[in-house]
Protein backbone atom coordinates (compact mmCIF):
# COMPACT_ATOMS: atom_id res chain seq x y z
CA UNK A 1 0.00 0.00 0.00
CA UNK A 2 1.55 3.32 -1.01
CA UNK A 3 2.13 6.94 1.01
CA UNK A 4 -1.44 8.46 -1.25
CA UNK A 5 -3.39 5.26 -0.87
CA UNK A 6 -3.05 5.41 3.54
CA UNK A 7 -3.55 8.95 3.31
CA UNK A 8 -7.00 8.50 1.80
CA UNK A 9 -7.90 5.99 3.91
CA UNK A 10 -7.18 8.88 6.78
CA UNK A 11 -9.24 10.95 4.87
CA UNK A 12 -12.11 8.64 4.12
CA UNK A 13 -12.10 7.80 8.41
CA UNK A 14 -12.24 10.79 9.05
CA UNK A 15 -15.39 12.04 6.67
CA UNK A 16 -16.75 8.59 8.04
CA UNK A 17 -16.73 9.63 11.36
CA UNK A 18 -18.08 13.32 10.61
CA UNK A 19 -20.93 12.01 8.59
CA UNK A 20 -22.12 9.15 11.52
CA UNK A 21 -21.97 11.79 13.89
CA UNK A 22 -24.21 14.08 11.50
CA UNK A 23 -26.32 11.50 10.79
CA UNK A 24 -27.42 10.76 14.26
CA UNK A 25 -27.41 14.56 15.34
CA UNK A 26 -27.74 16.48 12.28
CA UNK A 27 -28.24 19.80 14.54
CA UNK A 28 -25.14 19.07 16.75
CA UNK A 29 -23.30 18.22 14.11
CA UNK A 30 -23.88 21.66 12.23
CA UNK A 31 -22.74 23.17 15.02
CA UNK A 32 -19.79 21.25 16.04
CA UNK A 33 -18.89 20.36 12.26
CA UNK A 34 -16.82 23.61 10.74
CA UNK A 35 -18.49 24.31 7.18
CA UNK A 36 -16.90 25.11 4.70
CA UNK A 37 -15.40 28.65 4.24
CA UNK A 38 -17.21 28.67 0.55
CA UNK A 39 -20.22 28.18 2.62
CA UNK A 40 -21.52 31.38 0.83
CA UNK A 41 -20.93 30.46 -2.07
CA UNK A 42 -23.54 27.00 -1.83
CA UNK A 43 -26.64 28.39 -3.32
CA UNK A 44 -30.11 27.97 -1.52
CA UNK A 45 -31.77 25.29 -3.45
CA UNK A 46 -33.87 26.46 -6.02
CA UNK A 47 -37.70 25.86 -4.84
CA UNK A 48 -38.83 23.89 -7.76
CA UNK A 49 -41.59 21.05 -7.36
CA UNK A 50 -40.55 17.68 -5.55
CA UNK A 51 -41.91 14.23 -6.85
CA UNK A 52 -44.50 12.72 -4.61
CA UNK A 53 -43.42 9.73 -2.25
CA UNK A 54 -45.59 6.46 -1.83
CA UNK A 55 -46.74 6.52 1.54
CA UNK A 56 -45.84 2.93 2.31
CA UNK A 57 -41.72 3.55 0.82
CA UNK A 58 -41.82 6.46 3.59
CA UNK A 59 -43.36 3.90 6.68
CA UNK A 60 -40.75 1.14 5.43
CA UNK A 61 -37.70 3.60 5.58
CA UNK A 62 -38.60 4.63 9.34
CA UNK A 63 -38.83 1.15 10.12
CA UNK A 64 -35.36 0.48 8.34
CA UNK A 65 -33.89 2.88 10.83
CA UNK A 66 -35.28 1.57 13.87
CA UNK A 67 -33.43 -1.17 16.00
CA UNK A 68 -35.17 -3.98 15.84
CA UNK A 69 -37.39 -4.18 12.46
CA UNK A 70 -39.69 -7.27 11.59
CA UNK A 71 -37.76 -8.69 8.47
CA UNK A 72 -40.61 -10.73 7.24
CA UNK A 73 -42.99 -7.59 7.26
CA UNK A 74 -41.22 -5.73 5.43
CA UNK A 75 -39.53 -7.68 2.96
CA UNK A 76 -43.48 -8.16 2.06
CA UNK A 77 -44.15 -4.70 1.91
CA UNK A 78 -40.90 -3.99 -0.38
CA UNK A 79 -42.35 -6.94 -2.51
CA UNK A 80 -45.62 -5.43 -2.93
CA UNK A 81 -44.16 -2.00 -4.04
CA UNK A 82 -41.74 -3.84 -6.64
CA UNK A 83 -44.85 -5.73 -8.45
CA UNK A 84 -47.37 -2.70 -7.75
CA UNK A 85 -49.55 -1.92 -11.06
CA UNK A 86 -49.14 1.84 -10.08
CA UNK A 87 -46.08 2.99 -12.14
CA UNK A 88 -43.36 4.53 -9.34
CA UNK A 89 -42.00 7.87 -10.24
CA UNK A 90 -38.29 8.51 -10.22
CA UNK A 91 -37.85 9.98 -6.59
CA UNK A 92 -39.76 6.86 -5.37
CA UNK A 93 -38.15 4.42 -7.53
CA UNK A 94 -34.77 6.22 -6.58
CA UNK A 95 -35.96 5.19 -2.75
CA UNK A 96 -37.47 2.04 -3.19
CA UNK A 97 -33.47 0.99 -4.36
CA UNK A 98 -31.97 3.16 -1.31
CA UNK A 99 -34.53 0.60 0.73
CA UNK A 100 -33.68 -2.41 -0.68
CA UNK A 101 -30.23 -1.75 -0.24
CA UNK A 102 -30.95 -0.68 3.88
CA UNK A 103 -33.08 -3.74 4.14
CA UNK A 104 -30.10 -5.91 2.48
CA UNK A 105 -27.63 -4.14 5.13
CA UNK A 106 -29.73 -4.48 7.65
CA UNK A 107 -29.86 -8.42 6.35
CA UNK A 108 -26.37 -8.68 6.30
CA UNK A 109 -25.62 -7.03 9.52
CA UNK A 110 -28.80 -9.87 11.39
CA UNK A 111 -26.82 -12.61 9.79
CA UNK A 112 -29.84 -13.20 7.49
CA UNK A 113 -27.79 -13.06 4.39
CA UNK A 114 -25.81 -16.24 4.23
CA UNK A 115 -23.71 -14.96 0.52
CA UNK A 116 -19.83 -14.08 0.94
CA UNK A 117 -19.60 -10.43 2.39
CA UNK A 118 -17.69 -8.67 -0.67
CA UNK A 119 -20.73 -10.34 -3.12
CA UNK A 120 -23.71 -8.79 -0.83
CA UNK A 121 -21.65 -5.23 -0.48
CA UNK A 122 -21.22 -5.01 -4.59
CA UNK A 123 -25.06 -5.57 -4.74
CA UNK A 124 -25.58 -3.13 -2.82
CA UNK A 125 -23.47 -0.70 -4.51
CA UNK A 126 -25.31 -2.05 -7.91
CA UNK A 127 -28.55 -0.89 -6.87
CA UNK A 128 -27.60 2.59 -5.31
CA UNK A 129 -25.46 2.85 -8.60
CA UNK A 130 -29.17 2.56 -10.35
CA UNK A 131 -30.75 4.49 -7.85
CA UNK A 132 -27.88 7.23 -8.90
CA UNK A 133 -28.59 6.94 -12.81
CA UNK A 134 -32.38 8.16 -11.59
CA UNK A 135 -30.94 11.43 -10.12
CA UNK A 136 -30.99 13.58 -13.56
CA UNK A 137 -35.00 12.97 -13.23
CA UNK A 138 -34.90 14.42 -9.62
CA UNK A 139 -34.81 18.15 -8.54
CA UNK A 140 -31.21 18.84 -6.79
CA UNK A 141 -33.66 19.91 -3.62
CA UNK A 142 -35.62 16.74 -3.47
CA UNK A 143 -32.15 14.99 -3.98
CA UNK A 144 -31.17 16.88 -0.87
CA UNK A 145 -33.31 15.80 1.55
CA UNK A 146 -31.94 13.32 3.91
CA UNK A 147 -33.90 9.97 2.69
CA UNK A 148 -31.92 10.38 -0.55
CA UNK A 149 -29.00 11.65 0.76
CA UNK A 150 -27.94 8.53 2.67
CA UNK A 151 -27.57 6.67 -0.76
CA UNK A 152 -23.57 8.59 -0.64
CA UNK A 153 -23.32 7.53 2.77
CA UNK A 154 -24.27 3.52 2.55
CA UNK A 155 -22.44 4.19 -1.26
CA UNK A 156 -19.42 5.35 0.44
CA UNK A 157 -19.16 2.60 3.12
CA UNK A 158 -19.71 -0.24 0.30
CA UNK A 159 -17.04 1.21 -1.50
CA UNK A 160 -14.31 1.79 1.35
CA UNK A 161 -16.00 -2.37 1.87
CA UNK A 162 -14.63 -3.10 -2.16
CA UNK A 163 -10.91 -0.96 -1.40
CA UNK A 164 -12.36 1.66 -3.97
CA UNK A 165 -11.46 4.23 -1.53
CA UNK A 166 -11.42 7.37 -3.96
CA UNK A 167 -14.85 6.28 -5.22
CA UNK A 168 -15.81 6.51 -1.61
CA UNK A 169 -14.30 9.56 -0.44
CA UNK A 170 -15.83 11.35 -3.85
CA UNK A 171 -19.15 9.82 -1.98
CA UNK A 172 -18.84 10.84 1.18
CA UNK A 173 -17.64 14.48 0.39
CA UNK A 174 -21.05 14.46 -2.10
CA UNK A 175 -23.02 13.39 0.98
CA UNK A 176 -21.28 16.41 3.38
CA UNK A 177 -21.44 19.36 0.70
CA UNK A 178 -24.93 17.94 -0.43
CA UNK A 179 -25.74 17.43 3.53
CA UNK A 180 -24.70 21.50 4.04
CA UNK A 181 -26.36 22.76 1.32
CA UNK A 182 -29.41 20.58 2.84
CA UNK A 183 -28.74 22.39 6.03
CA UNK A 184 -28.05 25.96 4.87
CA UNK A 185 -31.12 25.76 2.89
CA UNK A 186 -33.38 24.35 5.67
CA UNK A 187 -31.85 27.40 8.34
CA UNK A 188 -32.40 29.58 5.87
CA UNK A 189 -36.01 28.63 5.27
CA UNK A 190 -36.29 28.66 8.83
CA UNK A 191 -34.93 32.16 8.79
CA UNK A 192 -37.10 33.39 6.71
CA UNK A 193 -40.36 31.70 8.23
CA UNK A 194 -39.21 33.42 11.39
CA UNK A 195 -38.57 36.58 10.10
CA UNK A 196 -42.35 36.47 8.34
CA UNK A 197 -43.50 35.38 11.37
CA UNK A 198 -41.73 38.34 13.28
CA UNK A 199 -43.12 40.81 10.54
CA UNK A 200 -46.12 39.65 10.48
CA UNK A 201 -45.99 39.61 14.24
CA UNK A 202 -44.64 43.03 14.57
CA UNK A 203 -46.47 44.20 11.40
CA UNK A 204 -49.87 42.81 14.02
CA UNK A 205 -48.33 44.25 17.12
CA UNK A 206 -48.14 48.18 15.73
CA UNK A 207 -51.50 47.61 13.89
CA UNK A 208 -52.90 46.75 17.60
CA UNK A 209 -51.01 49.93 18.22
CA UNK A 210 -52.07 52.00 16.11
CA UNK A 211 -55.50 51.19 16.97
CA UNK A 212 -54.88 52.26 20.35
CA UNK A 213 -53.51 55.17 19.63
CA UNK A 214 -56.54 56.13 17.33
CA UNK A 215 -58.91 54.68 19.75
CA UNK A 216 -56.93 57.11 22.17
CA UNK A 217 -56.94 60.17 19.62
CA UNK A 218 -60.60 59.68 18.58
CA UNK A 219 -60.99 59.43 22.50
CA UNK A 220 -59.17 62.59 23.22
CA UNK A 221 -61.44 64.05 20.40
CA UNK A 222 -64.26 63.76 21.56
CA UNK A 223 -63.00 64.61 24.68
CA UNK A 224 -61.93 68.13 23.35
CA UNK A 225 -65.14 68.30 21.64
CA UNK A 226 -67.10 67.89 24.99
CA UNK A 227 -65.11 70.08 26.94
CA UNK A 228 -64.96 72.87 24.00
CA UNK A 229 -69.53 72.00 24.06
CA UNK A 230 -69.33 72.16 27.84
CA UNK A 231 -67.71 75.05 27.16
CA UNK A 232 -69.74 76.90 24.82
CA UNK A 233 -72.47 76.10 27.02
CA UNK A 234 -71.40 77.51 30.17
CA UNK A 235 -70.47 80.41 28.03
CA UNK A 236 -73.57 80.87 26.48
CA UNK A 237 -75.07 80.56 29.92
CA UNK A 238 -73.03 83.34 31.46
CA UNK A 239 -73.97 85.68 28.65
CA UNK A 240 -77.41 84.80 28.92
CA UNK A 241 -77.30 85.34 32.55
CA UNK A 242 -75.65 88.84 31.89
CA UNK A 243 -77.90 89.78 29.29
CA UNK A 244 -80.98 88.46 31.54
CA UNK A 245 -79.06 90.34 34.56
CA UNK A 246 -78.50 93.89 32.71
CA UNK A 247 -81.85 93.57 30.79
CA UNK A 248 -83.47 93.07 34.60
CA UNK A 249 -81.54 95.87 36.04
CA UNK A 250 -82.28 98.19 32.77
CA UNK A 251 -85.96 97.42 33.21
CA UNK A 252 -85.78 98.54 37.49
CA UNK A 253 -83.56 101.26 36.16
CA UNK A 254 -86.77 102.20 33.99
CA UNK A 255 -89.05 101.47 36.95
CA UNK A 256 -87.12 103.13 39.22
CA UNK A 257 -87.05 106.34 36.74
CA UNK A 258 -90.56 106.02 36.26
CA UNK A 259 -91.49 105.92 39.65
CA UNK A 260 -89.39 108.76 40.23
CA UNK A 261 -90.70 110.91 37.22
CA UNK A 262 -94.02 109.96 38.51
CA UNK A 263 -93.22 111.27 42.11
CA UNK A 264 -92.04 114.50 40.94
CA UNK A 265 -95.11 114.64 38.80
CA UNK A 266 -98.57 116.14 38.76
CA UNK A 267 -100.80 114.02 37.47
CA UNK A 268 -103.62 116.32 36.86
CA UNK A 269 -101.44 118.26 34.59
CA UNK A 270 -98.49 116.62 33.56
CA UNK A 271 -96.14 119.40 35.36
CA UNK A 272 -93.30 119.11 37.49
CA UNK A 273 -95.11 118.82 41.25
CA UNK A 274 -94.11 120.39 44.50
CA UNK A 275 -91.77 118.25 45.14
CA UNK A 276 -89.90 118.60 42.34
CA UNK A 277 -89.95 122.41 42.58
CA UNK A 278 -88.39 122.91 45.98
CA UNK A 279 -85.50 120.30 44.76
CA UNK A 280 -84.91 122.16 41.50
CA UNK A 281 -86.06 125.54 42.84
CA UNK A 282 -83.35 125.37 45.91
CA UNK A 283 -80.05 124.04 43.36
CA UNK A 284 -81.15 126.92 40.93
CA UNK A 285 -81.08 129.27 43.26
CA UNK A 286 -77.76 128.14 44.68
CA UNK A 287 -76.29 128.10 41.09
CA UNK A 288 -77.62 131.55 40.73
CA UNK A 289 -76.11 132.90 43.94
CA UNK A 290 -72.65 133.76 42.70
CA UNK A 291 -73.50 135.10 39.66
CA UNK A 292 -74.52 138.43 38.01
CA UNK A 293 -77.30 137.30 35.86
CA UNK A 294 -80.72 137.08 37.96
CA UNK A 295 -83.37 134.51 38.71
CA UNK A 296 -87.11 135.61 39.18
CA UNK A 297 -90.28 133.26 39.98
CA UNK A 298 -93.78 133.84 39.01
CA UNK A 299 -96.18 132.42 41.33
CA UNK A 300 -99.40 132.24 39.47
CA UNK A 301 -102.96 131.24 41.76
CA UNK A 302 -106.15 130.92 39.49
CA UNK A 303 -109.05 133.64 40.52
CA UNK A 304 -112.57 132.66 41.86
CA UNK A 305 -111.76 128.87 41.28
CA UNK A 306 -114.22 127.49 44.24
CA UNK A 307 -116.57 129.39 42.29
CA UNK A 308 -115.77 127.67 38.98
CA UNK A 309 -115.56 123.96 40.95
CA UNK A 310 -118.99 125.60 42.37
CA UNK A 311 -120.81 126.28 39.61
CA UNK A 312 -119.50 123.32 36.91
CA UNK A 313 -117.93 120.81 38.89
CA UNK A 314 -114.70 119.60 39.60
CA UNK A 315 -113.91 117.98 36.68
CA UNK A 316 -114.64 121.31 34.56
CA UNK A 317 -112.40 122.55 37.24
CA UNK A 318 -109.45 119.98 36.36
CA UNK A 319 -110.19 120.55 32.90
CA UNK A 320 -109.50 124.31 33.63
CA UNK A 321 -106.12 123.14 35.38
CA UNK A 322 -104.86 121.35 32.20
CA UNK A 323 -105.15 124.21 29.94
CA UNK A 324 -103.47 126.67 31.61
CA UNK A 325 -100.92 124.27 32.12
CA UNK A 326 -100.93 124.02 28.89
CA UNK A 327 -101.11 127.73 27.60
CA UNK A 328 -98.92 129.12 30.28
CA UNK A 329 -96.02 126.66 28.86
CA UNK A 330 -96.63 127.85 25.40
CA UNK A 331 -96.01 131.18 26.73
CA UNK A 332 -92.87 130.35 28.47
CA UNK A 333 -89.29 130.06 27.11
CA UNK A 334 -87.64 127.09 26.52
CA UNK A 335 -85.52 127.34 29.87
CA UNK A 336 -87.86 128.25 32.18
CA UNK A 337 -89.57 125.55 33.74
CA UNK A 338 -93.22 125.54 35.56
CA UNK A 339 -94.31 123.76 38.09
CA UNK A 340 -97.71 122.91 39.95
CA UNK A 341 -97.43 123.53 43.34
CA UNK A 342 -101.05 122.40 44.37
CA UNK A 343 -104.79 123.08 44.04
CA UNK A 344 -104.99 126.18 41.60
CA UNK A 345 -101.52 127.68 42.31
CA UNK A 346 -98.44 127.25 39.84
CA UNK A 347 -94.80 128.12 39.95
CA UNK A 348 -92.82 129.41 37.07
CA UNK A 349 -88.78 129.11 37.97
CA UNK A 350 -87.51 132.13 35.00
CA UNK A 351 -83.34 131.64 34.46
CA UNK A 352 -81.61 134.60 33.60
CA UNK A 353 -84.89 136.98 34.28
CA UNK A 354 -84.71 140.61 36.06
CA UNK A 355 -87.40 141.39 37.16
CA UNK A 356 -88.72 143.44 33.74
CA UNK A 357 -88.00 140.64 32.23
CA UNK A 358 -90.17 138.28 34.17
CA UNK A 359 -92.97 141.00 34.67
CA UNK A 360 -92.93 140.86 30.56
CA UNK A 361 -94.05 137.10 30.97
CA UNK A 362 -95.89 137.13 33.61
CA UNK A 363 -97.93 139.83 31.78
CA UNK A 364 -97.77 138.06 28.82
CA UNK A 365 -99.39 134.46 30.56
CA UNK A 366 -101.98 136.88 31.99
CA UNK A 367 -102.77 138.39 29.11
CA UNK A 368 -103.12 135.02 26.75
CA UNK A 369 -104.85 133.33 29.91
CA UNK A 370 -107.23 136.64 30.40
CA UNK A 371 -108.11 136.05 26.17
CA UNK A 372 -108.53 132.15 26.17
CA UNK A 373 -112.06 131.10 25.24
CA UNK A 374 -113.01 128.49 27.85
CA UNK A 375 -116.74 129.23 26.90
CA UNK A 376 -116.55 125.02 25.42
CA UNK A 377 -116.18 124.01 28.95
CA UNK A 378 -117.76 127.01 30.89
CA UNK A 379 -120.94 129.46 30.21
CA UNK A 380 -118.38 132.20 31.50
CA UNK A 381 -115.50 132.62 28.26
CA UNK A 382 -113.01 134.09 30.58
CA UNK A 383 -110.95 133.04 33.38
CA UNK A 384 -108.49 135.04 34.94
CA UNK A 385 -105.22 134.45 37.06
CA UNK A 386 -103.27 136.84 39.47
CA UNK A 387 -99.31 136.48 39.36
CA UNK A 388 -96.94 137.47 42.05
CA UNK A 389 -93.26 138.50 40.70
CA UNK A 390 -89.97 137.87 42.75
CA UNK A 391 -86.59 138.14 41.32
CA UNK A 392 -83.29 137.01 42.88
CA UNK A 393 -80.54 139.89 42.36
CA UNK A 394 -78.05 140.72 44.84
CA UNK A 395 -80.07 139.96 47.67
CA UNK A 396 -78.68 136.34 48.09
CA UNK A 397 -82.34 135.05 49.30
CA UNK A 398 -82.51 131.43 49.64
CA UNK A 399 -85.66 129.46 47.48
CA UNK A 400 -88.07 129.75 50.04
CA UNK A 401 -87.42 133.16 50.87
CA UNK A 402 -87.82 134.04 46.91
CA UNK A 403 -91.14 132.01 46.91
CA UNK A 404 -92.76 133.66 49.57
CA UNK A 405 -91.43 137.09 47.93
CA UNK A 406 -93.44 136.05 44.94
CA UNK A 407 -96.24 134.47 47.54
CA UNK A 408 -96.72 138.21 48.83
CA UNK A 409 -96.30 139.52 45.33
CA UNK A 410 -99.49 137.46 43.94
CA UNK A 411 -101.77 138.03 47.56
CA UNK A 412 -101.29 141.96 46.21
CA UNK A 413 -102.04 141.02 43.04
CA UNK A 414 -105.41 139.37 44.49
CA UNK A 415 -105.98 142.74 46.57
CA UNK A 416 -105.64 145.01 44.25
CA UNK A 417 -108.63 142.93 42.13
CA UNK A 418 -107.01 139.95 40.76
CA UNK A 419 -106.22 139.14 36.76
CA UNK A 420 -102.83 141.38 37.48
CA UNK A 421 -99.85 140.95 37.96
CA UNK A 422 -97.52 142.25 40.87
CA UNK A 423 -93.72 142.52 41.68
CA UNK A 424 -92.44 141.96 45.16
CA UNK A 425 -89.45 144.60 44.59
CA UNK A 426 -92.33 147.19 43.78
CA UNK A 427 -93.94 146.05 47.35
CA UNK A 428 -90.46 146.27 49.00
CA UNK A 429 -90.20 149.87 47.75
CA UNK A 430 -93.42 150.62 48.65
CA UNK A 431 -92.86 149.41 52.29
CA UNK A 432 -89.56 151.08 52.41
CA UNK A 433 -91.07 154.57 51.17
CA UNK A 434 -93.34 154.29 54.00
CA UNK A 435 -90.77 153.32 56.59
CA UNK A 436 -89.33 156.08 55.57
CA UNK A 437 -92.75 158.38 55.63
CA UNK A 438 -93.33 156.97 59.30
CA UNK A 439 -89.67 157.98 60.60
CA UNK A 440 -90.38 161.34 58.90
CA UNK A 441 -93.57 161.35 60.87
N1 LIG B 1 -111.17 120.89 40.34
C1 LIG B 1 -110.19 121.04 41.23
N2 LIG B 1 -110.29 121.89 42.24
C2 LIG B 1 -109.30 122.09 43.13
C3 LIG B 1 -108.14 121.31 43.04
N3 LIG B 1 -107.32 121.68 44.09
C4 LIG B 1 -107.95 122.62 44.77
N4 LIG B 1 -109.18 122.92 44.21
C5 LIG B 1 -110.17 123.82 44.62
O1 LIG B 1 -109.77 125.17 44.40
C6 LIG B 1 -110.46 125.99 45.22
C7 LIG B 1 -109.63 127.11 45.76
O2 LIG B 1 -110.45 128.00 46.38
P1 LIG B 1 -109.93 129.21 47.16
O3 LIG B 1 -108.67 128.88 47.89
O4 LIG B 1 -110.98 129.65 48.09
O5 LIG B 1 -109.62 130.31 46.16
P2 LIG B 1 -110.52 130.94 45.01
O6 LIG B 1 -111.85 130.45 45.06
O7 LIG B 1 -109.79 130.72 43.75
O8 LIG B 1 -110.48 132.44 45.36
P3 LIG B 1 -109.27 133.41 45.14
O9 LIG B 1 -108.04 132.60 45.11
O10 LIG B 1 -109.32 134.33 46.31
O11 LIG B 1 -109.55 134.11 43.90
C8 LIG B 1 -111.04 125.09 46.31
O12 LIG B 1 -112.46 125.01 46.17
C9 LIG B 1 -110.42 123.74 46.09
O13 LIG B 1 -111.32 122.70 46.39
C10 LIG B 1 -108.01 120.34 41.99
O14 LIG B 1 -107.03 119.64 41.84
N5 LIG B 1 -109.10 120.27 41.14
Amino acid sequence: MNISKILLIIMLMQLMLASVSLAKEPIIASAITEEPANEKALLPLPAVSLLPINEDLLAILTQLKQASIDEQKIARALEQLTLATTPLNAAEQYLLLVTQALFKENAIANGVEHSSHNKQSREIIVLLEQALKLSAQISAQQLHQPNFLQLHLILAVHYAQQGQFDLAYLEKKSYLKKYYSYRKAKRLAMIASLEQSFTVHDKKASNSLLASQNKLKIRRVAEVQEQKATQQYNFTLIISTAIVFVLLFFRQLKIRNKLIRLTRTDALTGLANRSALFEHGEHMVASFIEQPEELSILLLDLDHFKKINDDFGEQVGDEILRVIAQLVKETMRSRDVFYRLGGEEFVAILPFADSNKAKAIAMRINEKIAQHDFSLLILQSRVTVSIGVATMASNKLTFEQVLHCADLAMYQAKELGRNSVVCYQNIAQAQERRGNTNSVK
